[in-house]
């Protein structure tokens, strides 16, 4: 088992990664203040239940907790302020206090939506993540809860720390293997915005990581969740630094968007973006191997580097423009200066980002 820390002054907490470990869930919630005196409310999706609810649900009943369940549709969509009420109306009929919790288990859908419903139900409980997909090793740290606006994603949301983040690395083998893939998009983003030799690590490890050996995902997760706590540390609430996280986000949320938020997965979404991102590092004169490396990187996890023709260009545009990364008349980007390190740049204009997206779709 492997422990990391998030370190936020009072507000720090560890991430716990290893195999089996929701069989202690009920001892690490104790651990953490949590008691059985306190009542949870478990979220998930109809996807993870049938796999692990009632296992879960054993485990927390054996150690003596009251558990009210909510299961929402899998898939985006149940980001949205209509599920938001849905999970809230669980929480009330089912009794929840100001010292209850609100515990995640799957990816980072349910991690946004449960915190955020943790964020808000009676103006704050404590959080737990119990991430179920390789993507939310970045959605389970660092405290962004959100649910998404047909018209921008993640519009509505919080900073909500969770008291702990449970990495239980055997769920990771019943995913789907779309999901697998798009999970490498946001741990290929942590070694180009970080970490040269991480994102080397990465290429040559495709294979295995794709294959799901344990000790290189075990790895993987662990160096990704690293780089995540030592930004989110530094900068809690994107005052700076934590904004280079968001590298391919500012296309990626837009193609998301106008995808109807079910067309593209988040991963797949951003990885598109990355190509934006580089393409436009390299028309701004770096070097062009940032564009070569970052769409053989991409190529080699099976991820898109090219945006489907038929998404409007304008539509993206329109998209981009209602989006949290456009501040002061101004969109913010983040450009890969080489990999593994990364700049914040705010004088993009629209015509550069068209030109861009044509070429995204040229690539197609
Ligand atoms: N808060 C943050 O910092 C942050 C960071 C990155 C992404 N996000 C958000 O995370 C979301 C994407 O998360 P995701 O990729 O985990 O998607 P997801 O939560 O939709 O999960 C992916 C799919 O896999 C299924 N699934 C989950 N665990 C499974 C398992 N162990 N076995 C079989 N199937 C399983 C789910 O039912 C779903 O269909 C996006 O909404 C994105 O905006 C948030
Ligand atoms: O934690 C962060 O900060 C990130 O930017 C991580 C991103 O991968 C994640 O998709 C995040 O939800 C995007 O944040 P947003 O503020 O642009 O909605
Ligand atoms: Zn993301």
């Amino acid at each position: 088992m492997r422990t990391l820390m998030v370190e936020l002054g009072e507000r720090s907490y560890p991430i716990y990664i290893g195999s089996g470990l929701l069989n202690d869930l009920g001892s690490y919630l104790q651990k953490h203040g949590i008691t059985t005196k306190n009542s949870l409310l478990l979220v998930t999706d109809d996807n993870i239940a049938p796999l692990y609810l009632e296992k879960t649900l054993h485990t927390l009943q054996q150690s003596g907790y009251r558990v009210v369940t909510s299961i929402v549709n899998a898939g985006e969509k149940a980001k949205s302020l209509s599920v938001f009420e849905n999970v809230m109306t669980a929480a009330i009929e089912g009794g929840l206090d100001r010292n209850s919790a609100v515990l995640a288990l799957g990816g980072g859908v349910v991690g946004d939506l449960a915190g955020f419903v943790a964020a808000s139900y009676m103006r704050g409980i404590r959080f737990v993540q119990i991430p179920t997909t390789i993507l939310a090793h970045d959605s389970s740290v660092g405290g962004k809860v959100a649910v998404n606006h047909p018209l921008a994603k993640n519009m509505i949301g919080a900073f909500h720390q969770p008291v702990m983040v449970l990495y239980d690395v055997d769920t990771l083998q019943t995913l789907p293997m779309r999901e697998v893939k798009a999970g490498y998009s946001e741990m290929i983003k942590h070694g180009l915005i970080w970490d040269e030799a991480f994102a080397e690590w990465c290429l040559n490890q495709a294979e295995s990581l794709l294959a799901l050996n344990r000790e290189d995902l075990a790895y993987g997760l662990e160096r990704g969740c690293a780089i995540k706590a030592a930004v989110v540390s530094e900068d809690e609430r994107e005052n700076g630094l934590r904004a280079i996280l968001n590298l391919g986000h500012t296309i990626g949320h837009a193609i998301e968007a106008v995808g109807g938020y079910g067309e593209f997965l988040h991963g797949e979404a951003i990885s598109i973006g990355m190509m934006g991102s580089a393409l436009l590092a390299v028309k701004r004169g770096r070097d062009q191997s940032i564009y070569t490396r970052t769409k053989q990187l991409f190529g080699r996890f099976g991820l898109p580097t090219s945006l489907p023709k038929h998404l409007d260009t304008e539509a993206l545009i329109h998209a981009l423009l209602h989006d949290k990364k456009f501040k002061d008349n101004k969109i913010v980007f983040v450009l890969p200066v080489a990999i593994g390190k990364v700049d914040i740049v705010t004088d993009i204009t629209l015509d550069e980002v068209r030109e861009v997206i044509e070429q995204l779709k040229e690539e197609a």
